[in-house]
């Protein structure tokens, strides 16, 4: 199956252990975007996967796309002038509870922000068979937004789409705005749970949020991430549950976008709901035990978790 993922990555910087940049002395340098480690779980386990964006020819956009290739992920990149827009930053400040770890964004005026629909090979998002990018995506500009509708209108195979509402991209007003618009291009929509509170008047169990939400925008599928607690879909008027596979994290990062990348991949190669959501928390539960955004997970070793989990079933 094709998967095509088109949104902006950043260059991630994180002091070591639990350091502050106010005083750190270095930091380790990472990609880190949803689009992008979304394609890249999804290459790792099968599919024909590949990311799209607009990326500044400048050393540091050249470092983002050299990561992604080491890793094993095909690009299809606009080199844009340096003059046009900047490479987008995050600085990650992890720390251990009660203090809260920090993501600073840095992403104005970055080049993904100025893509238009004309600059990307419509050809491949017309014939993949799941097309998908997120709300950081849409935030970035309203040229941005528009081009993520355009593009989402083009596909012919399913639409999916992330709320990836992170705080200091936008805030939650502006989000529902672009949403509004452009939830009716959409046929599966992934949301963490905190994020949908964050943004949407929802109020009740996860079940019930899941059911409106594909109500209220009329989305064909719905799939709630809710961290230890697993996850919820709602398809075709049924609500699927799944528990969490318990771990202890090495790093949290990541996890979101594998789940993502597993569950395309299981819903493209025709897997039911609930396989779908068995192999989205291997997937996350495996991908909590590799340190960095980008997580290299082996096909067999998540099929060895997904049988176990079976095999435990009554
Ligand atoms: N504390 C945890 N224990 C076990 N699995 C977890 C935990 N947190 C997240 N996961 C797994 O990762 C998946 C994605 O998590 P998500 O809710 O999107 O988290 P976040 O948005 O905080 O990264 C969850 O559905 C779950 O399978
Ligand atoms: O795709 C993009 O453009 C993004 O903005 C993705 C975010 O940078 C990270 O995925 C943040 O992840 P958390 O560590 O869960 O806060």
């Amino acid at each position: 199956m094709s998967l095509v993922t088109f949104g902006e990555t950043a260059l991630r910087f994180s002091p070591p252990d639990v350091q502050r940049f106010e005083t750190a002395r270095e930091a380790s340098i990472r990609v880190d975007g949803t689009a992008s480690s979304v394609a890249a779980t999804a290459g790792r386990l099968g599919a024909d996967a590949q990311w799209l964006s607009k990326v500044p020819d400048t050393p540091l956009g050249r470092r983002v796309v050299a990561e992604l290739h080491e890793f094993g992920l095909e690009t299809e990149v606009v080199w844009a002038d340096p003059d046009t827009g900047r490479q987008g930053l995050t600085f990650h400040e992890d720390a251990d509870p009660p203090r809260a770890e920090r993501l600073l964004q840095d992403r104005g005026d970055t080049a993904m922000a100025t893509l238009t629909p004309g600059e990307l090979p419509m050809g491949e998002i017309q014939n993949a068979d799941v097309v998908f990018t997120s709300g950081a995506t849409l935030s970035l500009s309203e040229t941005a937004a528009d081009t993520t509708g355009a593009l989402l209108r083009a596909a012919a195979g399913m639409r999916a789409f992330d709320l990836g509402f992170h705080p200091g991209l936008w805030d939650a007003e502006d989000a529902l705005d672009a949403l509004a618009d452009l939830l009716p291009a959409v046929d599966t929509l992934f949301a963490a749970e905190e994020q949908v509170s964050a943004v949407f008047d929802t109020t009740g169990s996860p079940r019930e949020v899941v059911h409106t939400l594909a109500t209220e925008y009329d989305l064909t599928r719905v799939i709630l991430t809710r961290s230890e607690y697993g996850a919820v879909a709602y398809h075709d008027g049924v609500i699927h549950e799944q528990d969490a596979i318990e771990t202890s994290a090495v790093d949290e990062a990541g996890q979101h976008e594998a789940f993502i990348g597993a569950t395309l991949q299981q819903l493209a190669a025709g897997a039911d709901t609930d396989e779908v959501l068995l192999h989205g928390v291997a997937a996350a539960a495996l991908s909590r035990t590799l340190s960095g955004p980008l997580t290299p997970l082996e096909p067999s070793e998540v099929e060895r978790l997904v049988d176990s989990q079976q095999s435990r079933r009554p």
